[in-house]
């Protein structure tokens, strides 16, 4: 397989941003797509679970077979990739350098595992690494429960592979540039926003 392109990305940094669910990672995204509507972008991911209605290939997913998937992990082809149930599921180099030869920055909203993952990829050129801390597991435990998506063991779930995320964020393993608590929104945005778009070198 020829080697995959990575010239965009190696001018374009990618951002990866990762803490436990219910933090607000999508809250203060959802704010800076809105304020910086043409400079980020999403990567398309790769899955062979089938598309639902209304799905469309290359829109929400790129929708492949089995064996082209892990085809595709066999040559590195995946900053990073994981299997729920199933299904597999993953971030391909290529999709990431879509997004940043169009010349905007890629985002990546990506868990601890798929972090790890990232930070010791062999080829693909290292993004910069944010870390939403929630101020305490006392409010997360609030925002997820006032964000009433969830049923009560779906929220217990959430708060164990938190712990997980918080440990290892604090465990001088983790590759963060950055980490910002989001206590007051507003802060927190602030200090999001430096970070991303001042910083952008
Ligand atoms: N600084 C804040 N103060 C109070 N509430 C907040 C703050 N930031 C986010 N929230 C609320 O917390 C809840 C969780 O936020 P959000 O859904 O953005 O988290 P997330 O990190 O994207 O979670 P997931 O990884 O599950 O998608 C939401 O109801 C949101 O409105």
């Amino acid at each position: 397989m020829a080697p995959t392109d990575t010239s965009a990305i190696e001018r374009t940094r990618a951002i990866v941003i990762s803490g436990p669910s219910g933090t607000g990672k999508s809250t203060i995204l959802k704010r800076l797509f809105d304020e910086y509507p043409d400079k980020f972008g999403f990567s398309i991911s790769h899955t062979t679970r089938g598309p639902r209605a209304g799905e469309q290939d290359g829109r929400e997913y790129y929708f492949v077979k089995k064996e082209e998937f892990l085809d595709l992990v066999d040559n590195k082809g995946f900053i990073e990739h994981a299997q729920f149930g199933d299904n597999h599921y993953g971030t391909s180099i290529k999709a990431v350098n879509d997004i940043a030869q169009k010349g905007r920055i890629c985002i990546l909203d990506i868990e601890m595992e798929g972090v790890k993952q990232v930070a010791n990829h062999p080829t693909f050129p290292r993004p910069r690494f944010l870390f939403l801390s929630p101020p305490s597991m006392d409010v997360l435990e609030q925002r997820l429960r006032s964000r009433a998506t969830d049923k009560e063991e779906a929220i217990l779930k959430r708060l164990k592979q938190a712990k997980n995320e918080m440990d290892f964020a604090n465990s001088g393993e983790a590759p963060h540039d950055k980490v910002v608590v989001n206590d007051d929104l507003d802060q927190a945005y602030k200090e999001v926003k430096e970070f991303i778009v001042s910083g952008d070198a």
